[in-house]
């Protein structure tokens, strides 16, 4: 799917900003409001969560339909144009009425949908437009609720006659078997853009590239007729390169390769009749070789993180400065990655990282999927077909970004305790991705703490991403016992022939808490953990790669095992650095991107 852009034959009206907004009462149908203007309508800023943008529980704590809404017109001079209604993601079901036609629905919190209303909008008139936003999670969403019982890390005392009275008494909330807040609504830029009657619908770029020559596979899907060409643009904007058709091969000569760290970036300018589309794109080459991951034939070695998107006042909303300050924190530190954990960003941050030459592992929100030994979660939940249209989703809008180098298949699912259940449903993914990637990127599942010699799929990834907390969730606060696991898990990893990486580790440190003999939640066992930690790491050549947990403290649902959200980050949420990103500015500034441990 194309990000909007202005063009020669293409303009956009963005339509940020104050919205009408209500949320719905428990019952209240969220189709009441599709053709009625709002009665008592409360404000809403747009693009960003509704959770925080009112102190009230209602806000924060709603579970259910919330309805946005507002008055839309195009200008005349549009006329003979086509006009898309187009949503950066609505979290985490929408459904879009104009004029109380419904336009389109849409399940998933973080991919963008469009709806085309070229014929509504340009008879010269104002019109409606009302958007519901459901923001309930069970066993059929991605990311996964639970369905009775606590949320992420609950507490319960099951069985007790007043407590359970009072469960069944208590009004509907979510129980997000996820750890982070779950922020909804029109988290994202909501647009309307145009293109000629005939224009460019898809574009699809795959650059091959050996030492001397690079060459770029492209095609165009277009809608009516016209002859398709395409020219490709140096970074200075001359043109080195250009061929005619919708399918086709182009070679550079004398090819500026990208890399982490040292990003370059040509233009490919589309033309179709009267339309113009220029898509960015790196000329970089992904392969897994052995233990190796190679970009442009080099082994790089992951240093970075696992983020959010997560704000104060915004929730999850995109935020493009704190998006850019970032990038330059992780400048800063000598990082060269992060995973999107998990579920896709805002594509403004991958474009970012494009230019910024900071590496993707790109993750769709297949997160709480798993039920303990008990129960298998891939009888139970139903989420499957979901599963894979996100997976589809986020490779056709991610597919072009020379950032992203590997699609994650979810994060943390059971692996273990029903491994040939797990196996068949992951491996299939897996198979899926494979085929569906133009680039054919390497593809993984990230897999939690468990019981590493049971879990039969998560070896057979093209990369192991392992999320451990040995001396956090397990052996706590021993860092000498931590090390001992961490080395004897490493020794079972050696006999896999796979490059291994950590995706996730860390400890929660709360700023300010400063011990001279470190203990948990100190700033200086967080950094002191990861010391001893990349001590054992630095042993065993497959290990390719450190993402820590977190980069940023973040927003979680209340409860008992977070005290103002997760504190795991290297930065509070308002980006202060804590002892431990002093630590690692000075170790990855020692890390090469390319060849450690070689
Ligand atoms: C025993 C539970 C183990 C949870 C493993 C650690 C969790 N991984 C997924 C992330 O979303 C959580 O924030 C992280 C944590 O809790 O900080």
């Amino acid at each position: 799917m194309l990000y909007p852009k202005v063009s020669t034959s293409r303009g956009i009206q963005e339509l940020s900003g104050v919205w009408n907004f209500h949320l719905c009462e428990e019952g209240e149908s969220e189709e009441s409001w599709k053709d009625t203007p709002l009665q008592q309508a409360e404000p809403i800023a747009v693009p960003a969560s509704y959770n925080d943008q009112k102190d009230v529980r209602a806000y924060r704590n709603h579970c259910g339909w919330a309805v946005y809404q507002r008055k839309i017109c195009v200008p005349q001079f549009w006329q003979g144009q086509r006009v898309v209604l187009r949503f950066g993601a609505a979290t985490h079901t929408a459904k879009v009425w104009l004029d109380g036609k419904l336009l389109c629905e849409h399940r998933g919190g973080f991919l963008p949908f469009e709806t085309e209303v070229t014929e509504m909008l340009l008879c010269g008139k104002t019109a409606l437009l009302t958007v519901a936003v459901d923001n309930r999670v069970d066993f059929s969403t991605l990311p996964v609720g639970n369905e009775k019982g606590t949320s992420f890390m609950g507490s319960d005392n099951p069985g007790i006659p007043s407590v359970e009275a009072a469960k069944a008494n208590r009004a509907k909330q979510n129980l997000p078997n996820f750890d982070f807040f779950n922020y909804a609504g029109l988290n994202r830029p909501v647009l309307l853009y145009t293109t000629p009657k005939d224009y460019i619908a898809d574009v699809s770029i795959v650059p091959e590239i050996d030492d001397q020559t690079a060459q770029v596979s492209y095609s165009v899907r277009t809608v009516g007729s016209g002859a398709v060409s395409v020219s490709i643009l140096d970074a200075q904007g001359k043109e080195v390169a250009g061929a005619e058709g919708a399918v086709g091969i182009v070679q550079i000569a004398h090819p500026e390769l990208w890399w982490p760290g040292k990003a370059y970036l040509y233009t490919a300018r589309f033309t179709f009749g009267t339309d113009v589309y220029e898509q960015t794109f790196g000329l970089r080459a992904v392969k897994v070789e052995g233990t190796k991951f190679l970009i442009n034939g080099k082994p790089l070695y992951f240093k970075g993180f696992g983020k959010h998107e997560d704000s104060a006042f915004h929730g999850r909303g995109t935020d493009v400065c704190l998006n850019v300050k970032d990038v330059n924190l992780m400048h800063w530190l000598g990082a060269n990655s992060f995973r999107t954990s998990h579920y896709p960003y805002a594509e403004e941050m991958y474009d970012l990282c494009d230019r910024e030459g900071i590496v993707i592992i790109d993750e769709v929100p297949a997160v709480g999927i798993g039920m303990g030994p008990a129960c298998d979660p891939y009888e139970t939940m139903h989420i499957r077909a979901h599963h894979e249209d996100v997976l589809r989703e986020i490779v056709a809008r991610d597919k072009n970004h020379p950032c992203v180098v590997m699609w994650s298949l979810g994060n943390e699912p059971d692996l273990d305790n029903f491994p040939e259940s797990a196996y068949r449903y992951w491996h299939s993914l897996y198979e899926l991705v494979h085929q569906i990637d133009p680039q054919n990127r390497p593809v993984t599942v990230v897999c939690c703490q468990n019981s590493y010699e049971k879990d039969i799929t998560t070896r057979t990834m093209d990369v192991v991403c392992l999320n451990r907390y040995y001396g956090w969730y397990n052996l706590s606060g021993d860092l000498d016992a931590a090390c001992s696991g961490l080395k004897m898990e490493m020794q079972f990893w050696a006999k896999q022939g796979k490059p291994v990486m950590f995706t996730e580790y860390g400890a929660d440190a709360v700023a300010g808490i400063h011990e001279v003999v470190p203990e948990m939640f100190s700033e200086e066992f967080q950094a002191e953990y990861y010391q001893r930690e990349n001590e054992v790491l630095d042993q065993f050549p497959f290990f390719i790669g450190e993402q820590v947990w977190n980069f940023a403290d973040f927003a979680t649902v209340q409860g008992i095992m977070r005290v103002d959200g997760n504190k795991k980050g290297l930065f509070t949420r308002e980006r202060r650095p804590k002892t431990a990103a002093f630590y690692f500015k000075k170790r990855w500034h020692g890390i090469p991107d390319f060849g450690y441990k070689e």
